[in-house]
């Protein structure tokens, strides 16, 4: 079985440095990279973060726990490799691209009025009473806006500032609209503009400025 991280069917060409300034200098798309059960894997680490914020182990429980952590731990130290080749944030076929700090995401239509996703915030997206934390919203957004950015300028930004107003709760485990698009390009600015939704009910909305970045900007 293949790691899928030089195939090149599955990935655009990326040479021996595959970054240029602080960001990559491609966009990174793969289907391959980290094998076929990479999306279970990520969404066992999902679950895992779930239990954990729930769980309330004994002491004698917790001490088994760690020692299977500790396993683990070691397991995926030994194949930590660089960002740059990471499955994590590239694998387009899997939720917010296989990158389990967002909040898992799938993009569902991306045209010319934007990008249109289905988010579903996860227990261990807990704010308080059953409800998603702001942060994490944010972060959503964050990527979303980053997305819709990549999408009006054909490259890279980077976010210069992002603003939520938190209309309604968020609720946890229910799959939410979130729509996000360039309102304005003006030279490097790109103002994103972006909502989100349970069902008819504004959940959030976003205004956010984003910076293209020059070649080879930090
Ligand atoms: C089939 C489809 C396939 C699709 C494939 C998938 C595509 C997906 C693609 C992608 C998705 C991923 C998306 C990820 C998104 C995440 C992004 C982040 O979280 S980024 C990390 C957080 N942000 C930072 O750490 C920035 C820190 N700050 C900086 O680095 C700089 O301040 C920076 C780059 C933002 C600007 O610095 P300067 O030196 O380049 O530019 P200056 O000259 O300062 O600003 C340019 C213009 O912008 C204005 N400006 C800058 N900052 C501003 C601010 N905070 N407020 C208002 N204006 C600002 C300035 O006044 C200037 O305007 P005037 O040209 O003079 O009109």
């Amino acid at each position: 079985m293949s790691d899928g991280s030089t195939s090149p069917e599955s990935t655009t060409e990326i040479g021996e440095d595959p970054h240029e300034g602080g960001f990559r200098a491609h966009t990174a798309i793969t289907t391959e990279r980290g094998g076929p059960r990479y999306g279970e894997f990520s969404e066992q680490a999902r679950t895992l973060m779930d239990n954990v914020r729930y769980a309330c182990p004994t002491p004698e429980l917790a001490d088994e726990l760690i020692a299977d952590l500790e396993k683990i731990n070691a397991k995926l130290a030994a194949v930590r490799i660089d960002e740059w080749h990471s499955p994590s944030g590239t694998r387009i076929d899997l939720p917010a691209r296989g990158n389990i700090t967002l909040p898992p995401f799938e993009v569902t239509e991306v045209n010319d009025d934007g990008v249109f996703a289905s988010v579903t915030f996860r227990d261990f997206h807990l704010g308080g009473n059953k409800a998603a934390h702001g942060g994490h919203v944010a972060v959503a957004f964050d990527d979303l806006g980053g997305y819709a950015s990549a999408v009006a300028i054909q490259g890279v930004s980077r976010t210069a500032y992002l603003t939520v107003q938190y209309r309604s709760i968020t609720p946890l485990n229910t799959p939410l609209q979130a729509h996000t698009w360039a309102e304005k390009v003006d030279g490097r600015k790109v103002f994103i503009k972006g909502t989100l939704h349970d069902g008819d009910r504004l959940c959030a909305e976003m205004d956010a400025l984003f910076i293209k970045l020059d070649p080879g900007q930090q």
